[in-house]
């Protein structure tokens, strides 16, 4: 079999996945890249890889794709990496802008400020706003540097009763189911060294690895999360459809 190219996400939440893939013989199956989300979601769109752990908003680009293993980047409640940091309460803001190493996340702001914030923003990807998106290790000890901090995984619970579902593992093409299973066995070997993981990681006062790790992050790709999941994309494409409604409204209307 040829190897299997494989785009994993490059921040902290994955390093259990990525101790468990590097400590079991699949290594040697798989050409392994690390990236930010975003770029793992054009690597799998493109067929640039094969596999990728990719923002589950992913798969409104690719409807045939198969979701491969029951472990995902998800979190129920609070998962203290993916916010809205602003100088403004929420219900003051006007214009948001978006995280460029997002896909998740930055749909999932836009469906909160809709749907639960009832808020219409004006959305930037560059530039000045009143408040921005920001995901991953770049948020990691962010206290006090803006007066406020929206947790997005909270605020999703706090709307829908749901846990909720980052990223999830795709296939672009049919895999082996040999190959699947020692995959998925790897994936979980990480999880179980996890107390391992967080040793290897160096110290900082600013960030709780372990409880990052261990319990914030949650890595169990269970049935609420598919629901949470289901709910995400129904609900990114009613706001894509309204947007493009609006877009496409004669002007005067
Ligand atoms: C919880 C996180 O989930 C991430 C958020 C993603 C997104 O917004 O597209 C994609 C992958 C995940 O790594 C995080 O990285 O902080």
């Amino acid at each position: 079999m040829e190897k299997v190219k494989v785009s994993a996400v490059s921040y902290t939440n994955t390093t259990p996945f990525i101790y468990g893939l590097q400590h079991s013989g699949i290594i040697a199956q798989l050409v392994l890249s690390l990236d930010v989300p975003s770029m793992c979601a054009h690597k799998l769109i493109h067929n640039e890889v094969d596999l990728g752990i990719v923002p589950v908003a992913t798969l409104l680009d690719l409807p045939e794709a198969e979701i491969i293993s029951d472990y995902c980047i998800g979190a129920t409640g609070a998962v203290n990496s993916v916010f809205i940091f602003s100088e403004k309460p929420i219900d003051e803001i006007h214009t948001l802008r978006l995280d460029s190493q997002s896909r998740t996340s930055n749909g999932l702001a836009q469906i909160l400020l809709r749907y639960y914030w009832k808020r219409e923003v004006t959305v930037i990807t560059e530039g000045v706003a009143d408040a921005y998106v920001e995901i991953g290790d770049r948020t990691f000890g962010k206290h006090g540097l803006h007066p406020y901090r929206y947790d997005l995984a909270a605020h999703w619970q706090q709307f829908t009763g749901l846990p909720f579902a980052f990223a999830v593992w795709v296939a672009n093409k049919p895999l082996p189911m040999s190959f699947v299973q020692s995959f998925n066995d790897a994936l979980a070997y990480g999880l179980a060294h996890r107390t391992l993981v967080i040793e290897q990681l160096p110290f900082r006062l600013d960030f709780d690895y372990r409880l990052y790790l261990m319990e914030q992050i949650d890595y169990q790709y269970d049935d609420k999360k598919k629901q949470a999941v289901a709910l995400y994309l129904k609900l990114m494409k009613e706001l894509d459809c309204t947007l493009t409604q609006k877009m496409q409204a004669p002007s005067g209307l």
